[in-house]
């Protein structure tokens, strides 16, 4: 039984190894998250934390098991006993080591993009709303999946390792206890134990035996497995209930926005309702409260928004002015009234700049041209120039420097390297790139100075644009047709804009 026990105690601890690094490599993975603020953080602290507790206790106890039965091994077996198993678990650790090493840049690979996926998530939630305003569903679908596919391809290949690393295991643990029954019979067979009647001699060896040890070993498999299964009926419930989720968010679906207006329509067709072309929203008698409280922050708003008649909305904070935009973009539903969207999504019809700036993963180039996925409509070198063209427009030259290039591949997140003012300017070269009939923007200026916004505004005029903007200066109202003042509690008031009209005079400076 003794030598059993031996073999126990150098597996453990060559578990422990193992287990060293892996901890070793999650703390270099934990290092680099904690350069991506990331609410992984806080989980991997707790695993790690659970992971280190578990290795100092084996640490701590191995070397005393060690010494004992190292001793009572010597006791009953003389040097030879100590000697083979030594020796029998240094070959064994150096055909482990092989088997390990794939194994462990394999899951420090995982836990980088598994980090990678998680962060992902955590950045659709965290800009829920301004990636809705853009309509970025597809594609953000399409990279998280594709950051899904290459860590599933990963952990595929760690599976196919680990499993060579668990028949390893297994094997020694086999022949370990076939070893245990000749370092026995050694002494058996010397004549040690000469004096011990055959009932002793038996009941000697039975202490070894190996059925019983196998036998210990297949229950405490199934031990084992049985708390996989409880992890699988807990994933299991968790994407039961995220499914029943979505599915009641399907049917749920606002009645006024079809599903080809979910995604962005680059051939120009809106696909429904011929509707005068130069009209892109029409609002007949809308009552607009805040879902959670039913606080009424519009009432009876009938308004038509067309072709070269901007409109600025302004009012106190919380009089409801983004959550207009919110209606228009089709986020939130209208109490009362109907609102009509005559327009498609994009560059051919309506493009929404939200209050936070939204920025996905990817180059330079990706952050321009979002949310579509390729270039549009030019290709090749004429594209690049525009979207030079459109940065340097925005007073961002030094940005293209900082990148390395409009493709150069970055791991930053993009919110950490730009200043507000700077993610607004870069918001307003996606604008220009993707120069739409009509712009939505909500307070898309407030980091700017005057001289700035007054830049981007009389750029976006230039570009055909028509303008739906929220924003509290005065000096915007002259890039506007009308004025919509919201007062609160339902309470609204449209005015015509004069000071529009000298807007021609000062582009001619
Ligand atoms: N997601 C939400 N869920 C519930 N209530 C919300 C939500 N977003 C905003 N509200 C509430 O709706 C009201 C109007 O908010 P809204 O964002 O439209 O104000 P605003 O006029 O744009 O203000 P600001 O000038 O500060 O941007 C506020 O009372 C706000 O607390």
């Amino acid at each position: 039984m003794m030598y059993v026990n031996w073999r126990k105690s150098l597996t453990e601890y060559l578990h422990s190894c193992y287990f060293q690094g892996q901890v070793y490599y999650s703390l270099l993975v934990l290092r680099e998250d904690i350069d991506n603020p990331d609410q992984r953080i806080s989980q991997d602290v707790e695993r790690f934390c659970r992971q280190l507790s578990s290795m100092v206790s084996k640490l701590v106890i191995s070397p005393f098991t060690l010494a004992y039965y190292t001793y009572q091994c010597f006791h009953s077996t003389g040097w030879l006993g100590p000697l083979s198993i030594f020796g029998y678990f240094v070959i064994g650790t150096m055909i482990n080591k092989v088997l390990m090493s794939p194994i462990v840049s394999k899951l420090v690979q995982q836990e980088k993009l598994e980090g990678d996926f998680r962060f992902k998530h955590m950045q659709i939630r965290v800009n829920a709303e301004p990636a809705a305003f853009y309509r970025a569903g597809r594609v953000e679908h399409m990279r998280t999946n594709r950051r899904l596919q290459s860590l599933l391809k990963t952990q595929r290949e760690l599976i196919g390792k680990e499993l060579w690393l668990y028949i390893g295991i297994n094997t020694f643990d086999y022949l370990g206890s076939i070893l245990s029954y000749v370092v026995i019979a050694i002494p058996i067979f010397s004549g040690v134990y000469g004096d011990l009647s055959p009932t002793e001699l038996s009941s000697l060896v039975s202490k070894n035996a190996f059925v019983s040890i196998y036998l210990i070993g297949c229950f405490s498999q199934l031990i084992d497995l049985s708390s996989t299964v409880t992890d699988i009926a807990g994933y299991t419930h968790r994407i039961g209930e995220l499914q029943e989720t979505l599915l009641s968010l399907g049917r749920k679906k606002n009645g006024n926005y079809s599903e080809a207006k979910t995604s962005w329509d680059l051939d120009g067709h809106s696909g429904e309702d011929p509707v005068p072309s130069d009209t892109a929203f029409l609002l007949e008698r809308v009552t607009l409260s805040v879902p959670s409280s039913d606080k009424l922050l519009i009432k009876d708003l009938s308004l038509r928004i067309s072709q070269g008649n901007s409109v600025m909305i302004v009012g106190n904070t919380g009089t409801g002015k983004t959550s207009l935009l919110r209606v228009l973009g089709g986020l939130w539903e209208s109490t009362r009234g109907s609102i009509r969207m005559m327009t498609c999504f994009g560059p051919r019809g309506v493009v929404f700049l939200p209050q936070r700036p939204f920025f996905t993963d990817g180059s330079l180039r990706e952050q321009v041209i979002y949310p579509l996925k390729e270039i549009y409509p030019l290709s090749g070198s004429a594209d690049d120039e525009r979207i030079v063209r459109f940065l340097e427009l925005a007073g961002l030259t030094d940005l293209l420097a900082r990148t390395g290039g409009l493709d150069e591949q970055v791991d930053w997140n993009w919110y950490d390297i730009l200043s507000p003012g700077e993610m607004q300017r870069l918001s307003f070269a996606r604008l220009f790139y993707l120069q739409p009939k009509y712009a939505v923007l909500d307070e898309a200026t407030s980091a700017l100075t005057e001289e700035v916004e007054h830049e981007l505004y009389r750029m976006c005029l230039q570009l055909g644009m028509t303008l739906i903007s929220v924003g509290h200066r005065p000096s915007l109202e002259k890039f506007h047709s009308w004025i919509l003042k919201l007062h609160g509690e339902g309470r609204w008031e449209l005015t015509r804009c004069e000071k529009m009209k000298r807007l021609p005079s000062e582009e001619g400076h």
